[in-house]
């Protein structure tokens, strides 16, 4: 049985009766659809990112919806008042997988994984969820389910009793794997909600995220005060459950190297803008650093696509797109400059960042850009 939050069954114990904001788990209720418009297209206005690969840039924009997807989204705009934050973002996430929406403080993720819940509405664009338009849509609702730790729950609440009233919410709601989840994260049920401490806090969206097994779900950020235990812990029961379970995940995060393993998609905000859409494997392969004396690097560099350099000293470390040819192997081996792999959380870096830090002397030299 599944019961959307304003109509919560004569049943439900004292105080769990919820007005259709402040409802727990993220989900919403109401009936007004949001109307949908055709966005500008976002203008990309050359960014290190526009180097990378095809199979890494971000859709074109222009494309309709994606039927296919679980969740498509085309030109999707957001402001709040006359500052715009979302910038016409375009994307698809297919059904079953693990997506990770990365990006640094202010990108804009938390604003996105709120209208593709339905609690906030866009401005413009496009915003297909399950096939409908997201917005306080109660059927949307009640195949998603939204973790975060800053989740409001009714004042009285204490951790038991978001788990007894989660089943009501959430049709595939396990309470075996939810208790279990309470013993591994060791979370007090007895210990009212404010009083939890944040990594507790953590927990509980941890908790309800997965033992909802919702076909749709988002944590927002759900390590949040854990412990590097329990962020592992999270990881591997978060991929344990959906290899037994799948659905779909989108999961935004800053710790990019800790996730990295569990992603299948990758998507890459950054300033309300999306600068990389890749599978995780073109991800892993879309760019390599290559290290050294920084004349060296400058010289081999030259005329090459360098998302990021960085300076200190007389050396220099650049992250260039793409895989190295054997020409620039051979010359690298020459002049002992260091070709290296560039895990997800420095390429994320890389494309996100200023073309080039420079740290400590003769900044004037630093290696050319050459986009
Ligand atoms: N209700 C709001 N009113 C005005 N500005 C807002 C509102 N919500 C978010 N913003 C602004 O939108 C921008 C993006 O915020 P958002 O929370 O989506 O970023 P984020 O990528 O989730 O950041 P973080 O990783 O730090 O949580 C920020 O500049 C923020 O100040």
């Amino acid at each position: 049985m599944h019961v959307t939050p304003n109509t919560v069954p004569e049943t439900a114990p004292a105080g769990i009766r919820h007005t259709a904001r402040d409802v727990p788990f993220g989900t919403t209720s109401g009936t007004v659809a949001a109307a949908s418009f055709r966005a500008e297209p976002a203008s990309s206005g050359g960014h290190a990112a526009d180097a990378l690969s095809h199979e890494a840039r971000p859709l074109p924009a222009g494309q309709p919806i994606n039927p296919e997807a679980v969740i498509s989204v085309r030109g999707l705009r957001k402001s709040f008042g006359r500052k715009e934050i979302l910038h016409g973002l375009d994307f698809d996430i297919p059904a079953n997988s693990i997506c990770g929406l990365l990006g640094r403080n202010g990108a804009g993720k938390t604003t996105a994984l709120s209208i593709l819940s339905g609690q906030d509405r866009a401005t413009q664009g496009e915003v297909s969820v399950m096939g409908r338009e997201p917005f306080e849509d109660v059927e949307t609702a009640s195949h998603l389910c939204f973790a975060r730790e800053n989740q409001k729950y009714p004042e009285s609440f204490k951790a038991g009793h978001v788990l007894k009233s989660a089943p009501w919410f959430f049709e595939s709601w396990d309470q075996d794997f939810a208790e279990r989840l309470v013993r591994m994260f060791r979370l007090p049920v007895e210990t009212k909600i404010q009083k939890l401490s944040r990594g507790q806090l953590s927990s509980v969206a941890i908790v309800v995220g997965l033992a909802s097994r919702a076909p749709l779900t988002f944590f927002d950020e759900p390590y949040l005060g854990l412990d590097a235990t329990a962020r592992q812990l999270f990881y591997d029961v978060m991929l344990q459950d959906y290899l037994e379970h799948p659905r779909t995940i989108v999961m935004s995060t800053h710790l990019i190297d800790e996730a990295a393993d569990l992603l299948e998609k990758v998507l890459v905000i950054d300033d309300g803008r999306i600068l990389m859409d890749a599978d995780a494997d073109s991800a892993r392969s879309a760019a390599f650093s290559l290290s050294g004396p920084a004349a060296a690097v400058g010289q081999l560099t030259e005329g090459r696509s360098v998302l990021h350099s960085r300076r200190i000293g007389g050396l220099s470390s650049v992250t260039l797109a793409g895989q190295p040819d054997a020409g620039l192997a051979a010359a690298a081996a020459e002049q002992h400059l260091e070709i290296g792999p560039v895990g997800l959380q420095d390429l994320v870096a890389a494309i996100g960042s200023r073309p080039t830090d420079t740290v400590g002397e003769n900044a004037a030299e630093t290696p050319k850009e050459s986009r």
